[in-house]
This record gives C-alpha cells, structure tokens and sequence, in this order.
C-alpha cells in the first residue's frame, strides 16, 4: 500500500507540537503494516538543509507567486518528497510565524501550494512511484481535494484532525490567489461562516476523516468542542474514526533514553528526581515533584496550574514547568517560579530537558481544557510519572483515572478531573499528594503506568485497515 502523508510539520526535522511527532512516527509504525509512506513536506531551511543534494521530481513556473520544485529524498529517517520553493518557504524560525510571533500573511497561499502538490503528486506520482491514498494532516493540507477535483480526481483521501482550532480560515477575497473554483464557495465546499475555510474543505471532501482519540471524535460533533466545525462532523459522522495516537516509544524509552539516567522500575526514578531536583535548585520536600512539558495556549488549561499551585505547595509538592507561549502565562509562570523556592519554570523549547523532566517527575499536570489526544501524558506513563488529567478528549481515552474501583482492581494508572476547572484540578492535586503519601498504592500506580501499552502497534492496523477499505473501494 502506497500512501503520501502531506504534512506542514514532522519530527525530526521541524516540529512546534505533536502533529509533527505523529507524522513523523507514522511511517515507521505503518511499515509492519506493508505500507510504503512518504512524506510531503515544505521546504522550510531546516528541512532544506536536512536533505542535502537529490534529485528533481517535478518542477512548476508559478507556484503561487513564484518558481517551484519537489525534491525526493531520505532525512531524518524518512522518505521525504520536499517542496523547495523559496518564495513561500526559505524563512527562518517557526514555520507559521514571523519574527514579531503572528502568522505569515501568505499562510493561505503558502499551504495552499502544499496542497496543490499533495493533489498533483496524487495524480501524476513521482518517480514512478503513485500513491494509492493521499493521507492529509490539518488544515494545511485540507484543500487538497478541492485541487485534486479541479485535477478531474485521484486517488483516496483521508483528513486527519489533530486539533479542529485551527480552522485555516482566510478573507473570500483570497479565492483567487488561492486557485479554488468559485463554483465551490457553498456549504458543501469551501465556505464557512462567509470566508474560506481549508479546514472544512477537506473535512467536506475527503473520503475518510480521522481524528487522534475515539472521545475527542465523539466531542468533535458537539458545539462545545466543534469550534463550528461540529455540524460539518455530525454531517461526516459515518466518515470519522477516532484513533489513538501512539508515541516513540523508542526515543521515549526509560530504559535506554541516553537524556536520563536509565531506569525500568520506581526505585530508578530516584536518580533522576534528584538530578532535576539539583538542575533546577530545588530543595528536597515530602510531596510529588510535578513536571509540564507544554505549549502554553488557553487549549492546554495553565492558568487554572497558578490557580491551583498553592494547594499543591500546600501539600509539600513541587512544580517544575518547560513551556512557551501565551506572553501573559509565561509572566505568570516566571513569577510563581521568584516567590516559591518549590517551583521552577523554564521558558523555552528543549528537547533533551522535557526527557529529564517526565523522567524526574512523580507526577505530570496535563489540565488540558481540550485534548485531541496528547502525548505527554503518554510519555508520563511510559516512565512511571502519573498523568493528572482533564477528563476530556485523548486524556479520557489514555489514563485510567485511581478511583476506589480502579485501585481495587489494581488497574489505576493516573488522576482523572472533571469539569476542567481550577477548583477541580486543585482537588485532583490534594489527590495526589495523598496517593503519594500511600506506600502501598503509589508503587502500584507506577507499576501500572509503566505496563500500559503506549505505542503505535494498534493504531497503526487501525490505520492499515482504512487504507485498505478505501483503496478497495475505488
Ligand atoms: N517547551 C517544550 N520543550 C520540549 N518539548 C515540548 C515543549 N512543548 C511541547 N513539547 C512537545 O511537543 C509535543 C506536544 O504534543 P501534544 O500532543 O501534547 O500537544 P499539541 O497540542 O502540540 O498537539 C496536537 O496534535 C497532537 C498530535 O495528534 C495531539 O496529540 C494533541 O492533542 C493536539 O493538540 C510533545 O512531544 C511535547 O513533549
């Protein structure tokens, strides 16, 4: 089975969140499958870099505004189609954001191009190599099938939703500069709320839809979650599955993970608890060293953290944050971090300290007020650091929250909050304080987390098994 995941982001060559690490996993978990992946990428400097001299497979005099060129080759571990196109690409830094933190004003277009040669390599290959399913990721990729229409058709399409927030929505007057038949400025096209929606072309247009959590599927047709979308989703019902994300649970391996001192039970744990403790010049304490590892957005509920903080400090706990985002959270972060000896707070993106974190951590805060489905979490229980959850989306689907029923049965693996609120979450933290406290409960917490499969072997049949149905259905 050939399929061509068209992606704006992927791990390991350029990421800002876990879209770019599922895109990046999955043609690794789909190879067991008999799947041939390739990944459609732009060609943003890093990406450029990465992939070095190879050969030409298409070339374009006027992609959107200026000449363009697919590359193929292999980096980072992955068989990689590239668009080189300087025009829309060969920017520095963040892939969506100029250097004042807002959007590129050509996003639009620039996506768009994704899209139009994720339909192009849909329809004509290359290399010879012709994908039997064009497998899109948000709404960078969502107007691949209208192009693939105006193209006269091509092979299945799946739309994958890793967070229905971003909507790729621009002004009506970009129809034009966006190449789309005004023909298809309806409901079931392109339109949304009088503007251009990427997003909802592809969840209108492709043949599946996907999204990354059986819950967050079910949320996505309910008004709260839908972001306006959630008609279009009731309208897709028979069309949408949810399936879980797995993670690397290769680079995320307690065992061998060369960030960390190896460890495979809770008594290994201790090296690292004590090695942040010192990194991050914290004293000892009796209650849970809490870790976040997070893009800090409303989506992910760090406000209701700093208001719930005291009950935690309260409880002899302790809070080590690595995040960036929201200027106002990350003042709030930085503040907490001068007044309590107990937190500690590092503005910034670094990989090799979110390993020491999850892996020196008792505890890992996800207050998610959405989730599609998250990742952290899952790092959490890989290395025996207990999720705290809200009880929404992946975080429902991925932590079996300690109620009395759970422990009984020897099941827990996490603490579970409902609604998502400060209130709830400062309940969830006493909670936790006191399943720590517990001699007995808190080891087989860990044990549990540890067991619990988090990687891709189901999901990645579960995804086989669409491409086979749809490509059986052409
Ligand atoms: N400061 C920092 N330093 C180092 N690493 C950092 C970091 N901030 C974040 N990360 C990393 O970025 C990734 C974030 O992935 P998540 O799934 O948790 O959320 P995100 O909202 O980005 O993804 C969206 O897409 C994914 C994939 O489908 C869904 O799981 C999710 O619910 C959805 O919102 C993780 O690998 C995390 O470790």
């Amino acid at each position: 089975m050939r399929v061509l995941s068209v992606a704006s982001e992927c791990a390991p060559l350029v990421k800002t969140g876990g879209l770019a690490d599922v895109a990046g996993a999955l043609p690794a978990a789909l190879a067991g499958q008999g799947v041939d992946m390739r990944t459609l990428l732009p060609g943003y400097p890093a990406v450029m870099a990465a992939l070095g001299e190879t050969p030409e497979v298409a070339r374009f005099d006027d992609l959107f505004g200026g000449q363009g060129r697919v590359l193929a080759g292999r980096a980072g571990g992955l068989d990689l189609l590239v668009i080189d196109a300087p025009h829309l690409f060969a920017r520095a830094g963040n892939p969506y954001l100029g250097p004042d933190g807002r959007d590129w004003p050509d996003n639009p277009e620039r996506f768009a191009a994704l899209s139009w040669i994720g339909a192009h390599l849909g329809v004509h290959g290359a290399q010879r190599w012709h994908p039997q399913i064009l497998h899109g990721h948000d709404w960078q990729a969502g107007l691949m099938t209208e192009y693939l229409r105006q193209m006269g058709g091509g092979p299945a399409t799946v739309l994958t939703i890793h967070n229905i927030a971003f909507t790729g929505t621009t002004d009506v007057g970009r129809m034009h500069s966006l190449r789309l038949d005004p023909n298809r400025y309806t409901v079931d096209g392109y339109e949304f709320w009088g503007g251009i929606s990427a997003l909802k072309a592809g969840l209108m247009g492709a043949d599946a839809l996907t999204t990354v959590s059986p819950t967050y599927a079910e949320e996505l047709m309910t008004p709260d979650y839908g972001m306006g979308l959630d008609g279009v989703m009731r309208y897709r019902r028979e069309s949408l599955t949810g399936i879980l994300n797995g993670i690397d649970t290769d680079a995320w391996n307690p065992a061998t993970d060369p960030a960390i001192h190896p460890y495979g039970d809770l008594d290994g744990k201790a090296a690292n608890k004590s090695a942040l403790r010192a990194e991050m010049g914290l004293p000892d304490a009796d209650g849970p060293l809490c870790v976040i590892v997070s893009r800090m957005t409303h989506q992910k509920g760090l406000d209701l953290v700093l208001a719930a903080l005291p009950a935690l400090l309260d409880h002899g706990g302790q809070l080590v944050l690595l995040g960036s985002g929201d200027p106002a959270l990350e003042h709030g972060f930085r503040m907490a971090g001068e007044q309590h000896p107990d937190v500690a707070v590092r503005i910034g993106y670094d990989e090799s300290l979110s390993h020491r974190l999850i892996a020196g951590g008792d505890a890992i805060l996800v207050p998610s007020r959405f989730e599609p489905c998250g990742l952290t979490q899952m790092y959490g229980l890989r290395y025996g650091t207990i999720p705290v959850v809200g009880l929404t989306g992946g975080l429902a689907d991925t932590v079996i929250n300690a109620s009395p029923a759970a422990l009984a049965q020897g099941v827990a693996t996490g603490v579970q909050f409902s609604p998502v609120t400060a209130d709830a979450l400062r309940n969830a933290l006493v909670r936790l304080c006191q399943l720590y406290a517990d001699r007995d409960i808190w080891p087989r917490l860990v044990a549990n987390a540890m067991a619990q499969p988090v990687g891709w072997d189901q999901s990645a049949r579960a995804y086989a098994a669409l491409y086979d149905r749809l490509a059986a259905a052409r």
